[in-house]
């Protein structure tokens, strides 16, 4: 993000390879969320008879409680979310403070395109050895909403076309890219693509999002 948080970034006033999410800190709540991720990743690859699971169930069980003490009511909590830098930390693609996201971290590139590179395991399988085609929407679909952003657009997504080509692998580099291509009054046109290393397009897509500005919680 730019130093000034208020200045959104965009092709036209950022640098080529500016970072548009957050990518990951060392602080507590982003080392807390990794180790969450790793959980739901290993409770996924642990021999379900060997380990000592039922130890685990009630050690997590007592984390959650934990946190859900600390917990203030969820009104309070989405005005906090959405403050300064809130808008990235929570979204399920690309926010760290989000167990569920990889995170994937984007970057807008000179050409007006962002790009992010992310290997996906087991949690978002969908056939075998395979990336779930919800999974690679919802990574697509934010990516584009980025695109719009480094475009110097915002709008909620009205359509997602999606094309599957072939199965996206788990277990490797994956190439997320979006761009604006057009747009007429409210309405915008993004494109985007997932490729494995060599280049190879698993996924592509087309959306139309139409501008629309949804006030932050307050
Ligand atoms: C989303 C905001 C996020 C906040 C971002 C803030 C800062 C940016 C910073 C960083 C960026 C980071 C993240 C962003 C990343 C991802 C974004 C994810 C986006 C989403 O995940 S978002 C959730 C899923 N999304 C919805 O939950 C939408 C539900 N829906 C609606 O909220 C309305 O439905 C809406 C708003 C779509 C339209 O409603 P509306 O009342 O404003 O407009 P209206 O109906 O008048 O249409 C005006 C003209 O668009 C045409 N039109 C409308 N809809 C169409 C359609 N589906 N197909 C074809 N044409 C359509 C009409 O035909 C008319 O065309 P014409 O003018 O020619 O007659």
């Amino acid at each position: 993000m730019t130093s000034d948080p208020n200045i959104h970034p965009t092709v036209d006033n950022a640098p080529d390879g500016t970072v548009l999410t957050s990518a990951p800190q060392d602080t507590a709540i982003d080392r807390a969320a990794a180790a969450a991720r790793r959980v739901v990743d290993a409770l996924l690859r642990t021999d379900p008879v060997n380990a000592n699971l039922e130890r685990v169930a009630e050690e997590l069980d007592s984390i959650a409680a934990h946190l859900e003490e600390h917990a203030p009511e969820v009104e309070d909590r989405l005005i906090d979310m959405w403050h300064g830098e809130g808008v990235t930390r929570h979204d399920p693609a690309t926010g760290p403070e989000n167990a569920l996201a990889p995170p994937l971290v984007l970057a807008g590139r000179a050409d007006g395109s962002v790009e992010g590179v992310v290997q996906l395991t087991f949690p978002y399988q969908g056939p075998p050895g395979h990336v779930h085609g919800g999974v690679a929407a919802l990574l697509l679909d934010h990516t584009l909403g980025v695109a719009n952003a480094w475009a110097g657009r915002s709008g909620a997504t009205a359509q997602l076309n999606v094309r599957y080509h072939r199965p996206t692998p788990l277990f490797e580099p994956l190439t997320i890219c979006g761009r604006l291509v057009s747009q007429e009054g409210r309405k915008i046109n993004t494109i985007g693509e997932i490729k494995t290393a060599d280049g190879t397009v698993c996924v592509s897509v087309e959306a139309l999002f139409i501008d629309k500005t949804v006030p932050r919680p307050r």
